[in-house]
């Protein structure tokens, strides 16, 4: 556990960038960082690796106290991640990988393995080893980046903005990569962003720091989401949280059989109802209607792939997105990739009532500003209701 106990840090007299700030970064566990430019997340950060040394306040990991740590020692153990990687462009991607090992008295041999393993733990193929930075991807640099960060087998790894510089697509792939590592190797990591999606997406615990460095809440992002402390909390998590805050239920939604129709095979049904089409694994690709395919074989190009899938143990959020994202208003849930089944938006909307909430409420029993069972067909936003587009 890193524990941070009153931590001050002025860089000009009587001007706290981090002002008395205490909290608990659970060990195994992702610790986030966010609010706005300035809040002082990185100061924050570096200091737990002493890059940047407390005004006062002390900092102990697993009960020691850092300040009687060497700060070299410290940082060699603790792995760190910066955006843009912060990689030395005249070293390999390996060389690069090797430094912490090496620094730390590793022979040749085990670095280079050692290298060797993490470089395919963050997914990249063994040739990727020769190459310098500058003939990586962005997102490419980052994972290098990450694999210098475990190559030491740190249980303490702290990332500032590791993954702002990269697309939005790059970026995903890169957040999942550290849910899945840091749920293999229960590393404890603090993370900096300012993004609060991604702070609620990775975070087990979130820290949101405002201007002067002031924590104004620590919580898990369920609870961010359902119950901000006050306007700014409130305004920084921002719109649509009580829908994102689906994203952490999970309850057993109906599940209707859903008869699909196999790519490939030729259209044996009329009409113009919508069909679901699978594969020949029974993977879901997409929405047919007879109709347009006629007695052709049905094909990739008959496909409407509009529709959203969700695993059939998702969240209430996927599995009401699926609903509403689909063409023919049933959800596509899969078990394992494969076709479990459709999910109705009035199903999903129900058990979202009476399901428990993170808090522990629900949803019925309130105010009653919330009633789709009671209500009319959800319009879609073509003006027609989910009711009429089923079929
Ligand atoms: N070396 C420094 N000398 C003086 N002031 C500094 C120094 N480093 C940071 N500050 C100031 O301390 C405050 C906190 O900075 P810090 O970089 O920790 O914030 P941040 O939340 O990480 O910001 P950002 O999201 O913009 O990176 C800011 O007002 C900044 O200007």
């Amino acid at each position: 556990m890193i524990r941070l106990e009153s931590v001050t840090k002025e860089y000009a007299a009587g001007q706290p960038a981090v002002d008395n700030l205490t909290l608990e970064a659970a060990s195994g566990e992702i610790t986030v960082l966010v609010g706005p430019s300035g809040c002082g997340k990185t100061t924050s950060l570096r200091m737990i690796n002493r890059m940047i040394e407390p005004t006062s306040g002390r900092i102990l990991i697993d009960g020691q106290d850092t300040a009687q740590v060497s700060a070299a020692k410290l940082r060699r153990d603790i792995g760190y991640v910066i955006q843009h990687a912060g990689l030395f462009p005249h070293r390999t991607v390996l060389h690069n990988v090797m430094t912490v090992p090496r620094l730390n008295g590793w022979s040749r041999a085990r670095a280079e393995s050692r290298a060797r393993e993490v470089l395919e733990l963050v997914g990249l193929p063994g040739d990727f080893a020769r190459r310098y930075p500058g003939q990586l991807s962005g997102g490419q640099q980052q994972r290098v980046g990450v694999a210098r960060a475990l190559a030491a087998d740190p249980s303490v790894m702290l990332m500032d903005e590791p993954f702002s510089a990269v697309d939005p697509i790059a970026r995903e792939g890169l957040q999942d990569d550290i849910l899945r590592l840091q749920g293999e190797l229960g590393t404890t990591i603090v993370l900096v962003t300012h993004d609060i999606d991604e702070a609620i997406k990775l975070g087990h615990r979130v820290a949101v720091l405002r201007q002067g460095g002031l924590l104004a809440q620590f919580s898990s992002p369920a609870d961010l989401l359902a119950h901000p402390v006050d306007d700014f909390v409130a305004d920084f998590v921002g719109r649509d949280r009580g829908y994102r805050a689906l994203s952490f239920q999970q309850a057993d939604v109906p599940v209707h059989t859903e008869e699909p129709v196999h790519l490939g095979d030729p259209m044996q049904r009329h009409g113009d109802e919508w069909l679901l089409a699978v594969d020949a694994e029974g993977r879901p690709q997409g929405w047919v209607v007879p109709a347009e395919v006629g007695d052709a074989p049905i094909g990739l190009e008959h496909l409407h792939r509009g529709g959203t899938v969700a695993a059939v143990d998702g969240s209430l959020r996927s599995l009401l997105d699926a609903a509403l994202s689909s063409p023919s208003g049933r959800g596509v849930v899969t078990r394992d990739g494969i076709l479990a089944g459709t999910v109705r938006a009035e199903e999903v909307l129900s058990v979202i009532q009476s399901a428990p909430r993170p808090d522990g409420t629900s949803i019925q029993g309130t105010d009653g500003e919330f009633d789709p069972a009671g209500s009319d067909p959800v319009p879609a936003p073509d003006g027609t209701s989910i009711e009429q587009e089923r079929r």
